[in-house]
Protein backbone atom coordinates (compact mmCIF):
# COMPACT_ATOMS: atom_id res chain seq x y z
CA UNK A 1 0.00 0.00 0.00
CA UNK A 2 1.39 3.51 -0.78
CA UNK A 3 2.16 5.89 2.46
CA UNK A 4 0.04 8.37 0.90
CA UNK A 5 -2.81 5.50 1.24
CA UNK A 6 -2.48 4.61 4.18
CA UNK A 7 -1.94 8.39 5.75
CA UNK A 8 -6.05 9.03 3.96
CA UNK A 9 -6.83 5.89 5.68
CA UNK A 10 -5.92 7.43 9.30
CA UNK A 11 -7.06 10.57 8.49
CA UNK A 12 -10.79 9.43 7.42
CA UNK A 13 -11.36 6.48 9.36
CA UNK A 14 -9.71 7.80 12.55
CA UNK A 15 -10.13 11.18 12.42
CA UNK A 16 -6.71 12.25 13.75
CA UNK A 17 -3.68 14.47 12.36
CA UNK A 18 -1.74 13.55 15.06
CA UNK A 19 1.92 11.62 14.76
CA UNK A 20 3.37 10.87 18.19
CA UNK A 21 7.09 10.67 17.81
CA UNK A 22 9.35 8.40 19.23
CA UNK A 23 12.10 10.05 20.45
CA UNK A 24 13.44 8.15 23.29
CA UNK A 25 15.40 9.72 26.00
CA UNK A 26 17.19 7.61 29.30
CA UNK A 27 17.39 10.19 30.92
CA UNK A 28 13.85 10.96 30.73
CA UNK A 29 12.30 7.55 30.91
CA UNK A 30 10.01 6.42 34.04
CA UNK A 31 11.71 5.16 36.93
CA UNK A 32 10.37 1.63 36.76
CA UNK A 33 12.28 1.63 33.20
CA UNK A 34 15.63 2.73 34.71
CA UNK A 35 17.68 -0.93 35.08
CA UNK A 36 15.57 -2.41 31.89
CA UNK A 37 18.35 -3.80 29.53
CA UNK A 38 15.39 -3.38 27.04
CA UNK A 39 14.23 -0.22 28.36
CA UNK A 40 14.30 2.08 24.80
CA UNK A 41 12.27 -1.22 23.28
CA UNK A 42 10.00 -1.26 26.05
CA UNK A 43 9.05 2.57 26.31
CA UNK A 44 8.57 2.91 22.61
CA UNK A 45 6.20 0.27 22.58
CA UNK A 46 4.63 1.09 25.65
CA UNK A 47 3.92 4.55 24.36
CA UNK A 48 3.00 2.95 20.81
CA UNK A 49 0.09 0.89 22.26
CA UNK A 50 -1.32 3.77 24.87
CA UNK A 51 -1.54 6.10 21.63
CA UNK A 52 -1.95 3.62 18.44
CA UNK A 53 -5.95 4.39 18.20
CA UNK A 54 -5.49 8.31 18.88
CA UNK A 55 -2.50 8.80 15.80
CA UNK A 56 -2.42 9.09 11.83
CA UNK A 57 1.31 8.12 11.90
CA UNK A 58 4.60 7.20 14.22
CA UNK A 59 7.88 8.95 13.80
CA UNK A 60 10.98 7.80 15.15
CA UNK A 61 13.88 9.93 14.97
CA UNK A 62 16.88 7.47 14.25
CA UNK A 63 19.39 9.79 16.51
CA UNK A 64 18.20 8.93 19.57
CA UNK A 65 18.58 5.27 17.99
CA UNK A 66 21.92 5.07 17.38
CA UNK A 67 23.42 7.76 19.99
CA UNK A 68 22.58 4.80 22.12
CA UNK A 69 24.34 2.30 19.59
CA UNK A 70 20.26 0.58 19.63
CA UNK A 71 19.46 0.46 15.95
CA UNK A 72 18.67 -3.21 16.50
CA UNK A 73 15.44 -1.77 18.69
CA UNK A 74 14.57 0.52 16.76
CA UNK A 75 14.07 -2.13 13.74
CA UNK A 76 11.66 -3.96 16.23
CA UNK A 77 10.07 -1.50 17.27
CA UNK A 78 9.22 -0.77 13.52
CA UNK A 79 8.52 -4.45 13.22
CA UNK A 80 6.10 -4.38 16.18
CA UNK A 81 4.24 -1.38 14.78
CA UNK A 82 3.38 -3.38 12.00
CA UNK A 83 2.84 -6.41 13.25
CA UNK A 84 0.20 -5.18 16.05
CA UNK A 85 -0.90 -1.69 14.36
CA UNK A 86 -1.38 -2.48 10.99
CA UNK A 87 -1.72 0.71 8.76
CA UNK A 88 -0.27 2.69 11.14
CA UNK A 89 2.68 3.96 8.77
CA UNK A 90 6.32 4.83 10.14
CA UNK A 91 8.08 7.81 8.97
CA UNK A 92 11.81 7.47 9.56
CA UNK A 93 12.82 11.21 10.52
CA UNK A 94 16.68 10.67 9.47
CA UNK A 95 17.26 13.67 7.37
CA UNK A 96 19.55 11.88 5.02
CA UNK A 97 20.63 13.93 2.19
CA UNK A 98 23.81 13.24 -0.24
CA UNK A 99 25.07 12.43 -3.93
CA UNK A 100 22.94 9.45 -5.13
CA UNK A 101 25.14 6.82 -5.28
CA UNK A 102 25.19 7.26 -1.61
CA UNK A 103 21.80 8.02 -1.01
CA UNK A 104 21.13 4.59 -2.66
CA UNK A 105 22.48 3.10 0.39
CA UNK A 106 20.51 5.78 2.97
CA UNK A 107 17.25 4.86 1.08
CA UNK A 108 18.29 1.00 1.48
CA UNK A 109 18.81 1.85 4.75
CA UNK A 110 15.13 3.29 5.81
CA UNK A 111 13.06 0.97 3.43
CA UNK A 112 14.81 -2.43 3.31
CA UNK A 113 16.76 -2.55 6.53
CA UNK A 114 14.20 -0.81 8.76
CA UNK A 115 11.05 -1.07 6.68
CA UNK A 116 9.99 2.64 7.18
CA UNK A 117 6.82 3.51 5.14
CA UNK A 118 8.18 7.03 4.68
CA UNK A 119 11.52 8.62 5.68
CA UNK A 120 12.77 12.62 6.11
CA UNK A 121 15.20 13.85 3.21
CA UNK A 122 17.43 17.22 3.18
CA UNK A 123 16.46 18.92 0.01
CA UNK A 124 19.72 21.04 0.08
CA UNK A 125 21.56 18.96 -2.61
CA UNK A 126 19.16 18.68 -5.15
CA UNK A 127 16.91 16.51 -7.45
CA UNK A 128 19.70 13.73 -7.70
CA UNK A 129 20.02 13.14 -4.27
CA UNK A 130 15.97 12.60 -4.18
CA UNK A 131 15.70 10.05 -7.10
CA UNK A 132 17.61 6.76 -5.69
CA UNK A 133 14.52 7.18 -2.98
CA UNK A 134 11.89 7.46 -5.39
CA UNK A 135 12.66 4.02 -6.99
CA UNK A 136 10.48 2.75 -3.87
CA UNK A 137 7.73 3.85 -5.50
CA UNK A 138 4.76 3.30 -2.74
CA UNK A 139 7.37 5.23 -0.09
CA UNK A 140 6.79 8.38 1.25
CA UNK A 141 9.81 11.70 1.76
CA UNK A 142 9.42 14.49 3.40
CA UNK A 143 11.75 16.61 2.71
CA UNK A 144 12.84 19.99 4.83
CA UNK A 145 10.82 23.04 4.13
CA UNK A 146 10.44 25.51 6.85
CA UNK A 147 12.28 23.90 9.83
CA UNK A 148 10.64 24.58 13.24
CA UNK A 149 13.72 26.04 14.99
CA UNK A 150 14.63 29.60 15.28
CA UNK A 151 18.05 29.39 12.91
CA UNK A 152 16.18 28.06 9.79
CA UNK A 153 15.22 31.64 8.59
CA UNK A 154 19.08 32.04 8.03
CA UNK A 155 18.48 30.14 4.66
CA UNK A 156 15.34 29.56 4.43
CA UNK A 157 13.78 33.03 3.72
CA UNK A 158 15.95 34.03 1.61
CA UNK A 159 14.84 35.63 -1.20
CA UNK A 160 16.07 33.67 -4.46
CA UNK A 161 14.83 35.67 -7.34
CA UNK A 162 11.07 36.72 -5.82
CA UNK A 163 10.92 33.70 -3.71
CA UNK A 164 12.09 32.75 -0.81
CA UNK A 165 13.97 29.66 -0.47
CA UNK A 166 11.52 27.61 1.09
CA UNK A 167 8.85 28.40 -0.99
CA UNK A 168 11.16 27.59 -3.83
CA UNK A 169 11.91 23.76 -2.51
CA UNK A 170 7.78 23.67 -2.11
CA UNK A 171 7.09 24.81 -5.72
CA UNK A 172 9.99 22.31 -6.78
CA UNK A 173 8.61 19.54 -4.88
CA UNK A 174 4.49 20.46 -6.31
CA UNK A 175 5.57 21.01 -9.99
CA UNK A 176 8.36 19.19 -10.93
CA UNK A 177 9.85 16.64 -8.11
CA UNK A 178 7.08 14.36 -7.25
CA UNK A 179 7.11 11.63 -10.07
CA UNK A 180 5.49 8.87 -7.80
CA UNK A 181 2.76 11.24 -5.36
CA UNK A 182 4.43 10.37 -2.61
CA UNK A 183 6.39 13.93 -1.90
CA UNK A 184 5.24 15.74 1.47
CA UNK A 185 7.26 18.87 2.89
CA UNK A 186 8.43 19.38 6.37
CA UNK A 187 6.96 22.71 8.05
CA UNK A 188 7.00 23.87 11.48
CA UNK A 189 3.97 24.72 13.66
CA UNK A 190 5.83 27.44 15.01
CA UNK A 191 5.66 29.49 11.87
CA UNK A 192 2.13 29.43 10.29
CA UNK A 193 2.69 32.58 7.92
CA UNK A 194 5.20 30.07 6.43
CA UNK A 195 3.23 27.21 6.47
CA UNK A 196 0.08 29.26 4.94
CA UNK A 197 2.85 30.08 2.12
CA UNK A 198 3.36 26.64 1.34
CA UNK A 199 0.28 25.25 1.20
CA UNK A 200 -0.80 28.16 -1.47
CA UNK A 201 2.32 26.67 -3.45
CA UNK A 202 1.24 23.33 -2.61
CA UNK A 203 -2.28 23.15 -2.19
CA UNK A 204 -2.68 19.23 -2.20
CA UNK A 205 1.02 18.07 -1.03
CA UNK A 206 0.45 16.35 2.76
CA UNK A 207 2.59 18.33 5.21
CA UNK A 208 4.57 17.04 8.35
CA UNK A 209 4.22 20.03 10.92
CA UNK A 210 6.44 19.57 13.83
CA UNK A 211 6.85 22.02 16.76
CA UNK A 212 3.56 22.05 19.04
CA UNK A 213 3.92 20.53 22.47
CA UNK A 214 7.39 21.58 23.94
CA UNK A 215 8.16 23.64 21.13
CA UNK A 216 5.26 25.87 21.90
CA UNK A 217 3.64 25.89 18.16
CA UNK A 218 0.20 27.12 18.63
CA UNK A 219 -2.04 24.56 17.36
CA UNK A 220 -4.95 26.36 16.22
CA UNK A 221 -2.78 28.95 14.29
CA UNK A 222 -0.67 25.83 12.69
CA UNK A 223 -3.91 24.01 11.57
CA UNK A 224 -5.67 26.85 10.19
CA UNK A 225 -2.72 28.08 8.06
CA UNK A 226 -2.25 24.42 6.93
CA UNK A 227 -4.72 22.00 6.57
CA UNK A 228 -6.06 21.22 2.82
CA UNK A 229 -9.24 22.24 1.26
CA UNK A 230 -10.60 18.87 2.89
CA UNK A 231 -9.13 19.55 6.43
CA UNK A 232 -6.77 17.16 6.29
CA UNK A 233 -3.40 17.31 4.63
CA UNK A 234 -1.36 17.40 8.05
CA UNK A 235 0.54 15.14 10.24
CA UNK A 236 1.41 16.85 13.45
CA UNK A 237 3.94 15.44 15.14
CA UNK A 238 4.39 15.93 18.82
CA UNK A 239 7.32 14.05 20.90
CA UNK A 240 8.14 14.55 24.32
CA UNK A 241 4.79 16.83 25.07
CA UNK A 242 3.32 13.14 25.28
CA UNK A 243 5.92 10.94 26.18
CA UNK A 244 7.50 12.26 29.05
CA UNK A 245 4.07 13.29 30.05
CA UNK A 246 4.80 11.49 33.58
CA UNK A 247 7.92 9.20 35.10
CA UNK A 248 5.43 7.93 37.09
CA UNK A 249 3.74 4.38 37.37
CA UNK A 250 0.60 6.04 35.41
CA UNK A 251 3.48 6.71 32.24
CA UNK A 252 1.10 4.95 29.38
CA UNK A 253 -2.01 6.42 30.88
CA UNK A 254 -0.32 10.09 30.88
CA UNK A 255 0.76 9.96 27.68
CA UNK A 256 -2.22 8.68 26.50
CA UNK A 257 -3.91 11.39 27.59
CA UNK A 258 -1.23 14.18 26.58
CA UNK A 259 -1.80 12.31 23.08
CA UNK A 260 -5.83 12.47 22.79
CA UNK A 261 -6.03 16.52 23.90
CA UNK A 262 -3.21 17.56 21.53
CA UNK A 263 -5.75 15.09 18.81
CA UNK A 264 -8.65 17.17 20.23
CA UNK A 265 -6.86 20.55 20.03
CA UNK A 266 -6.19 19.32 16.21
CA UNK A 267 -9.88 18.39 15.51
CA UNK A 268 -11.04 21.46 17.34
CA UNK A 269 -9.67 24.00 15.18
CA UNK A 270 -10.34 21.91 11.99
CA UNK A 271 -13.93 21.83 13.01
CA UNK A 272 -14.15 18.01 12.80
O1 LIG B 1 11.80 21.31 11.56
C1 LIG B 1 11.87 20.28 12.26
C2 LIG B 1 12.12 19.03 11.72
C3 LIG B 1 12.13 17.94 12.56
N1 LIG B 1 11.92 18.07 13.89
C4 LIG B 1 11.89 16.84 14.70
O2 LIG B 1 10.57 16.68 15.23
C5 LIG B 1 10.61 16.23 16.58
C6 LIG B 1 10.02 17.28 17.50
O3 LIG B 1 9.93 16.77 18.80
P1 LIG B 1 9.23 17.57 20.03
O4 LIG B 1 9.65 16.82 21.23
O5 LIG B 1 7.74 17.51 19.80
O6 LIG B 1 9.75 18.97 19.99
C7 LIG B 1 12.08 15.90 16.86
O7 LIG B 1 12.28 14.53 16.54
C8 LIG B 1 12.85 16.78 15.89
O8 LIG B 1 14.08 16.20 15.53
C9 LIG B 1 11.67 19.29 14.40
O9 LIG B 1 11.46 19.46 15.63
N2 LIG B 1 11.67 20.38 13.58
Amino acid sequence: MKFTEMLEARWRNQNTLLCVGLDPNRSRFPEELADSPNAIYDFCCGIVDATADLVCAFKPQIAYFASEGAEDALKRIIEYIHANHPGIPVILDAKRGDIGSTCEHYAREAFERFKADCVTLSPYMGEDTITPYLKYEEKGIFLLCRTSNKSGDELQMLDVGGERLFERVARLTAEKWNRTGELGLVVGATYPDELAAVRRVAPDIPLLVPGVGAQGGDIHAAVTAGMDTRGAGMVINSGRAILYASKGADWREAARQAAEATRDAINAARGA
